[in-house]
């Protein structure tokens, strides 16, 4: 398969684990939210204020499709990326996807001191990560070859464990 591509919620791992494993394979590392940072010349907060979610979300769509038509690299993605049916398409074609799981409470606690998060300035973080949590998982499960748990596991567990299980799928 062509690129490995993480997908999950807010605080799942994506970018920190998508960073190791490039490492680990010896493979470029592309952030879906990153690249769409560097493209528009402005960070997420700033893309979600002046051009609302819908701005953002046409600017993610770009960028997954040409994200996903890469070779050979490690793909993190934003936590809503799963949302359109076109970027679902897009994802499942560009290569393995591992879905990066985790608990309301562990996401809570991993975004809790990080404000560049637009959907969580809420009087209710935790309620919006699990109303998210609740649409998003069926939809991260749809295209996902691997499920792996990243609750009370450090990255570098994960990372193995990834590494492992990648080995034992079945070509598609
Ligand atoms: N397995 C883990 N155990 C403990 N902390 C973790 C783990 N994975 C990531 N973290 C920490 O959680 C925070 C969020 O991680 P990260 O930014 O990689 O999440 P993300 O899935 O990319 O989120 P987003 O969708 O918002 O981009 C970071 O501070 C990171 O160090
Ligand atoms: O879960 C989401 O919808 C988001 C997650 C982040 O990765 C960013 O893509 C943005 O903050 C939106
Ligand atoms: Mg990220």
């Amino acid at each position: 398969m062509r690129n490995l591509i993480l997908v999950g919620p807010m605080g799942a791992g994506k970018s920190t684990i998508g960073r190791l494993l490039a490492k680990e394979l010896r493979l470029p590392f592309k952030d879906s939210d990153k690249e769409i940072e560097v493209r528009t010349g402005a960070n997420i907060p700033w893309i979600f204020d002046k051009e609302g979610e819908l701005g953002f979300r046409d600017r993610e769509q770009a960028m997954i499709a040409e994200l996903c038509g890469l070779d050979g690299v490690v793909l993190a993605t934003g936590g809503g990326a799963v949302m359109r049916e076109e970027n679902r398409r897009a994802l499942h074609a560009g290569g393995r996807v591992v879905y990066l799981h985790a608990s309301v409470e562990q996401q809570v606690g991993r975004t809790a001191r990080d404000r560049n998060r637009p959907l969580l300035r809420t009087a209710n973080p935790e309620k919006t990560l699990r109303d998210l949590l609740t649409l998003r998982d069926p939809l991260y499960r749809e295209i996902a070859d691997l499920v792996v748990e990243t609750d009370e596991r450090p990255p570098r567990m994960v990372v193995l464990d990834i590494l492992e299980r990648l080995q034992r799928l079945p070509p598609r």
